[in-house]
């Protein structure tokens, strides 16, 4: 193996060369060190430099003969006008009249010295004078500027992103320079797609690698600040399908949702089974679901604090049930037949008391039965709501106080609750819905019952204004919500309540309010009948008896009646009389109700 030999360079540098080079750079360093104090003095040697011009063009002007004279004078006192006018234009009150005063002197000295020559006492009393009315400027530029050569020498890290080349969005601007430049909220992000709404505006947001969108969400008060609005003004979602790095911000410059929206007429789409419900704060419209197409009915809960709107969406649901031809709805107004006294003849049934309402479920439960052999019939699936064979659509307003219990009243509802999560676990194939109003989105309002809970969140849910923050809060999707729903304003900006404000669990996580439907009885009913498997079970009479309904306490014979049907059906489906817990689970009874049936 031949060892390779470095190339040897092709000439060797001679003494001179050498010693010439370095020369070279001895002259370059003298000459960037004079720069770089210069430019660190230079405030400080400005008034020498005016001293030494004046007495260069004086001495200039003295030189020459005749008209020519002239010549340096009249481009000195031009360069004194020059100076004077830039200072007027970037400096204060006395810098100005200070910078008055030297362009004056200097102008008078140029002069002097023309007309007397350059030296002797006219040259000194200028270097004299001047250098009297140099002091103040010294005195104020005493500390040279800041030795920036090193920082030159190593660019600090960019604190603020360039602007894009034409940009001229101030919007843009705004967030390179406060939510994206280094140290800020949201460092190394993006705004791009900014599309003005007659609101405000929307923008795509794109994170540095690593981050999640969730951030920008803990970063909307910040948002709000560089945007300079109030409150409430700017929603962060994702962008369906997108990377978890982008999202997608509405800021809103006006709050749209402060003025009331009015319900129109009925729209019920039968090909989705929804009707719009509320408007959002951008204007988009979301819609309440009463049934899957294919996929049977779907429950709800509307919740709120008492005066948050919650009874004005039920009236919204209730209107568009009876003016459809494929839904029969019923009601059970936990407010004793004050909350929704408008639907009282409207709907196939109207119960005012804890009775009633017992009587309402049961009846719903029976006609679960009847339509299995609908089912069956039809081959299995869940029966799509048609004219011929209608959604049946239970709404309870006020259910947390028929859901729970009060011991010190000695109330126990827990029947209710069973035949309740029956209801929403079986009724969806077989077309029926349940609609739950509460006070409070959570499980403690449905008798602490998780099975309603997670039935419930599966249809639509709507919160509206809470007094209070809540655990096991209903409204949250995995994502973290904008606000909480205690959060919600009580009142506008300017004064009017925010009556029906809230947020509907869907993937738009933006405020919205919902429609107002000011007077009930003004929506035209259409005429809905049962299908005959349904009609063939025996509509109960609602006595409106107004006691508390302790099951435990008391059973009306014609209660048992109804306990006993249910007992005998539930024999017939082949559950044991021995199987206590079957017979209640299929009956939705009590087990005092089952006792004292199978008693009578
Ligand atoms: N979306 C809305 N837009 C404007 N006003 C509304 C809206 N919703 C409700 N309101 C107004 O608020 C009032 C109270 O509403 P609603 O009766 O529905 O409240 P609530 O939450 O049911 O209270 P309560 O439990 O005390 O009955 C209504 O009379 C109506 O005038």
């Amino acid at each position: 193996m031949v060892a390779k030999t470095p190339p040897k360079p092709d000439t060797e540098a001679s003494p001179a060369t050498i010693e010439e080079s370095t020369g070279t750079e001895a002259l370059r360093q003298v000459r960037t060190e004079t720069v770089r104090l210069g430019k660190r003095w230079r405030r400080q040697v400005l008034p020498l430099a005016v001293l030494g011009g004046t007495h260069g063009i004086g001495a200039a002007s003295a030189s020459l003969a005749g008209s020519a004279a002239l010549v340096p004078v009249a481009a000195g006192w031009a360069g004194a006008a020059g100076a004077y006018g830039y200072a007027h234009r970037n400096a204060s009150r006395w810098d100005r009249a200070y910078a008055g005063l030297a362009a004056v002197g200097s102008a008078g000295w140029q002069a002097a010295l023309a007309l007397t020559g350059a030296d002797g006492i006219t040259a000194s009393l200028l270097w004299a004078c001047g250098c009297a009315l140099s002091v103040p400027y010294w005195v104020r530029h005493a500390e040279p500027d800041p030795d920036v050569t090193a920082e030159l020498a190593t660019p600090a890290p960019r604190t603020a992103l360039p602007v894009a080349p034409g940009t001229a969005d101030m919007r843009v601007r705004l967030w390179d320079e406060h939510m994206a430049a280094h140290g800020k909220s949201l460092p190394g992000s993006t705004i791009s797609d900014i599309a003005a709404f007659d609101y405000g505006w929307k923008a795509a947001i794109t994170l540095a690698i690593g981050e999640h969108w969730h951030t920008i969400m803990s970063a909307r008060k910040a948002i709000l600040s560089v945007y300079n609005l109030p409150d409430g003004r700017v929603f962060v979602e994702p962008i369906p399908g997108a990377s978890v790095r982008t999202a997608r911000i509405t800021v809103l410059t006006s709050d749209p949702l402060q003025s009331v929206r009015r319900w129109q007429a009925p729209s019920l789409d039968p090909a989705t089974g929804t009707f719009p419900i509320m408007t959002t704060a951008d204007g988009e419209l979301l819609h309440f679901r009463f049934f899957w197409p294919g996929g049977g009915g779907t429950h709800a809960l509307v919740s709120g604090v008492n005066g948050s709107g919650k009874t004005k969406v039920l009236d919204l649901i209730l209107g568009e049930a009876v003016a459809s031809d494929r839904i029969v709805p019923m009601v059970v107004d936990g407010g004793e037949g004050a909350s929704l006294p408008q639907w009282k003849d409207r709907s196939e049934l109207f119960a005012e008391t804890p009775q009633d309402a017992r009587t309402v479920l049961r009846y719903a439960l029976r006609l679960m039965d009847r339509r299995r052999p609908v089912l069956k019939r039809q081959g299995g699936g869940s029966i799509e709501p048609s004219p011929h064979l209608p959604l049946i659509c239970i709404v309870i307003d006020e259910a947390h106080k028929l859901l729970m219990d009060d011991e010190d009243e000695g109330v126990n509802n827990k029947d209710i609750k069973r035949m309740c999560e029956k209801l929403t676990q079986e009724g969806r194939k077989f077309g029926i819905s349940l609609v739950l109003a509460t006070q409070v989105p959570s499980a403690t309002q449905l008798g602490g019952s998780t099975v309603l809970r997670d039935q419930l969140k599966g249809g639509t849910v709507i919160g509206l204004r809470v007094a209070e923050r809540t655990s096991g809060n209903m409204i949250s999707s995995g994502a973290p919500m904008p606000e909480g729903l205690h959060e919600l304003p009580a009142e506008f900006a300017d004064g009017t309540p925010t009556r029906g404000l809230g947020y509907v669990l869907t993937s738009r996580m933006i405020r919205a309010r919902s429609l107002l439907l000011e007077d009930p009885s003004s929506v035209q009913a259409t005429e809905t009948r049962l299908d005959p498997d349904s009609a063939a079970e025996s509509v109960p009479t609602l006595d409106g008896r107004s006691d508390l309904g302790n099951e435990e306490s008391t059973t009306p014979a014609s209660d048992a009646d109804e306990a006993g049907d249910l007992i005998q059906k539930a024999l017939a489906d082949g559950i044991a009389s021995t199987d206590i817990a079957g017979l209640m689970n299929a009956t939705g009874l009590t087990l005092g109700q089952i006792r004292r049936a199978v008693k009578q």
